[in-house]
């Protein structure tokens, strides 16, 4: 039987109804190089008779991607007031990913987050995060330019320093390279029990892992073009290998 990765959705009103989407990037990336069946994991706490679990869903899956999102993680799971107007949220993304995370970590399901995943891993585990990064003495502006075409957004952005000794430094031999940058927030306290992977050249957390579990968190966008960038590619492969040996660990 072949694998299964569960997204978990993003909560979007398309007036006027909601509904339960994942970007279609990621989905390409799973099933070209995990070669996975993808599955979206909605946000079934919105439905009020709650019969089916978080734990419902997690039986299904194999591996687990936490993708990307315009939305921002509320800022009151980490115990600090909203820093400005107009932030996007998905409070039910939100309620999914925190539990989901865990649940998955807890499990030993493997576990890929990106953007929006490593900012949502950082705070399931007691971290908190800058919500403008460029406002933050020191930092840079990590954002996209919105006004240039994908190509560019998601192109080469800035360099990372990948840390010796974790996920990255195993998979890719160099120990800087190039990555795009698409996000306005970012780690600002690292979560206890969290390993930094890599670092902006302005030492933001650019990637998190957790010693001992297969969990890996970038805040770039290694889904695009996976195929046709080499350092990308490792990334998904890893994803692949933890799955397999998930997979052939539950049939012992
Ligand atoms: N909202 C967060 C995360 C940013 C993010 O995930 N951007 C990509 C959205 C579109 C895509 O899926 O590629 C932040 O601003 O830090």
């Amino acid at each position: 039987m072949v694998a299964t990765v569960g997204f978990p959705a993003c909560r979007k009103l398309i007036a006027p109804h909601y509904f339960h989407c994942v970007g279609e990037k990621y989905i390409h990336a799973v099933v070209d190089v995990v070669g996975a069946v993808p599955l979206l994991l909605p946000a079934v706490s919105e439905s009020k008779g709650h019969r089916i679990s978080h734990n419902d869903l997690l039986d299904n899956i194999d591996g687990l991607l936490l993708t990307g999102a315009y939305s921002n993680v509320q800022s009151s799971l980490y115990g600090e007031p909203l820093a400005y107007e107009g932030s996007e949220a998905d409070p039910a993304r939100d309620h999914l990913t925190q539990d989901l995370i865990r649940q998955a970590v807890s499990r030993g399901i493997p576990v890929l987050g990106i953007c929006r995943g490593i900012q949502e891993v950082n705070v399931a585990f007691g971290g908190s995060l800058h919500q403008q990064v460029h406002a933050v003495p020191g930092l840079q502006d990590h954002r996209e330019n919105n006004t240039q075409p994908l190509d560019q957004q998601y192109g080469f952005s800035h360099s990372i320093a990948i840390q010796p000794g974790g996920v990255l430094a195993r998979i890719w031999q160099e120990e800087q390279t190039q990555v795009n940058s698409l996000h306005g927030q970012g780690i600002k306290s690292l979560a206890p029990g969290l390993s930094v992977e890599a670092v902006a050249p302005d030492g933001l957390v650019e990637a998190v892992s957790l010693p001992g579990k297969p969990l890996l968190a970038v805040q770039w966008h290694p889904e695009w073009k996976v195929t046709e960038t080499p350092f990308y590619l490792a990334i998904f492969e890893w994803f692949k290998s933890e799955i397999d040996q998930y997979r052939a660990a539950r049939l012992v």
